[in-house]
C-alpha cells in the first residue's frame, strides 16, 4: 500500500502528535511542508481541507483533516486503540488530555517574548499540579506498564509525547513523579520509539521564530 502521506508546516504543533503515532507503529510515512501561501491556496482549490485547515493526511485513498480525527483513526488502524469500546473511551481521554497540555505550548509560539514567557511557565506548573499527578495516580492504581488494559495504546505514545516536550520547558519537572520517570525510560526504549527519537529522523524541533513566521505568512495571521 501507498505511504500515508501528510502535509504541514515544517514544525511540530498539531502535526507533531501523528508523526508519534505513526513512527511508534512503525510505518513509514511522506512529507510535504508547507512553506507557501500559494500551496496552500492549491489545497483549497483541490477541495482537499474540509474547513481551510491543516494537518493533512492522505492515507487508504482518503484525504483526511482534524487532527484528532486522523489520530483516532491511525491509532484504531495500528490496534493502538485497546481491545474494546472502554478501553478506547479510556485511551481517548488520557490523549485528550496531553494535546490539551501540548496545545498551550504550541500556541505560546506564537507570543510576544514576555507572555510566551509567562505561558510557558504556566504550562509547566499545569503539567506539575494538573496532568501528571493524574498520570502517575494512573500508572500506580493500574499497576501496569502501560496506562490502559496490559498492553501499549495511542495514550503512551502522547503520555510520552507530552513529557518530554515538558522537560524542554523544565529539565527536572518529573522530580516528583517516579512512575512517570519509570515510565519515560520504557517507553523510551521500545524500538520503534527509540528509532524515532534518534537525531535526524522525522520528529520536529520546538517551534522557532522561522517557523511562526512561514505559518503567519502561509496563513495571513
Ligand atoms: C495565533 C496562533 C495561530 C496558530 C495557527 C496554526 O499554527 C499552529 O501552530 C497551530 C495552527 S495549525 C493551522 C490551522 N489548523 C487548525 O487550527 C486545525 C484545527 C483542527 N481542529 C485540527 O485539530 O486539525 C489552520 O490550518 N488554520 C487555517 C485557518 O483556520 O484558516
Amino acid at each position: 500500500a501507498a505511504k500515508p502521506k501528510l502535509c504541514y508546516f515544517r514544525g511540530r504543533c498539531r502535526m507533531e502528535s501523528i508523526h508519534w503515532l505513526l513512527a511508534a507503529a512503525g510505518v513509514e510515512f511522506e512529507e510535504e511542508f508547507l512553506e507557501t501561501r500559494e500551496q496552500y491556496e492549491k489545497l483549497q482549490k483541490d477541495g482537499h481541507l474540509l474547513f481551510g485547515q491543516v494537518p493533512l493526511v492522505e492515507i487508504d485513498g482518503m484525504v483526511l483533516t482534524q487532527t484528532r480525527a486522523i489520530l483516532s483513526y491511525l491509532a484504531a488502524k495500528y490496534n493502538l486503540r485497546g481491545k474494546d469500546l472502554k478501553e478506547a473511551v479510556r485511551i481517548d481521554m488520557y490523549a485528550d488530555g496531553t494535546l490539551d497540555l501540548m496545545m498551550m505550548i504550541a500556541q505560546a509560539a506564537f507570543k510576544p517574548p514576555e507572555e510566551k514567557e509567562e505561558d510557558l511557565a504556566l504550562v509547566v506548573q499545569k503539567a506539575k499540579t494538573r496532568y501528571f499527578p493524574v498520570f502517575e495516580k494512573i500508572l500506580k492504581d493500574h499497576g501496569e506498564d502501560f496506562l490502559v488494559g496490559n498492553t501499549f495504546s495511542w495514550a503512551d505514545i502522547q503520555l510520552l509525547e507530552a513529557i518530554l516536550m515538558v522537560e524542554e520547558l523544565n529539565a527536572s519537572v518529573l522530580s516528583d513523579f517516579p512512575l512517570l520517570k519509570a515510565f519515560k525510560t520504557r517507553i523510551s526504549n521500545m524500538s520503534t520509539i527509540k528509532k524515532f527519537l534518534q537525531p535526524g529522523r522525522q520528529r520536529q524541533p520546538p517551534p522557532d521564530g522561522r517557523y511562526v513566521e512561514v505559518v503567519r505568512n502561509v496563513l495571513q495571521l
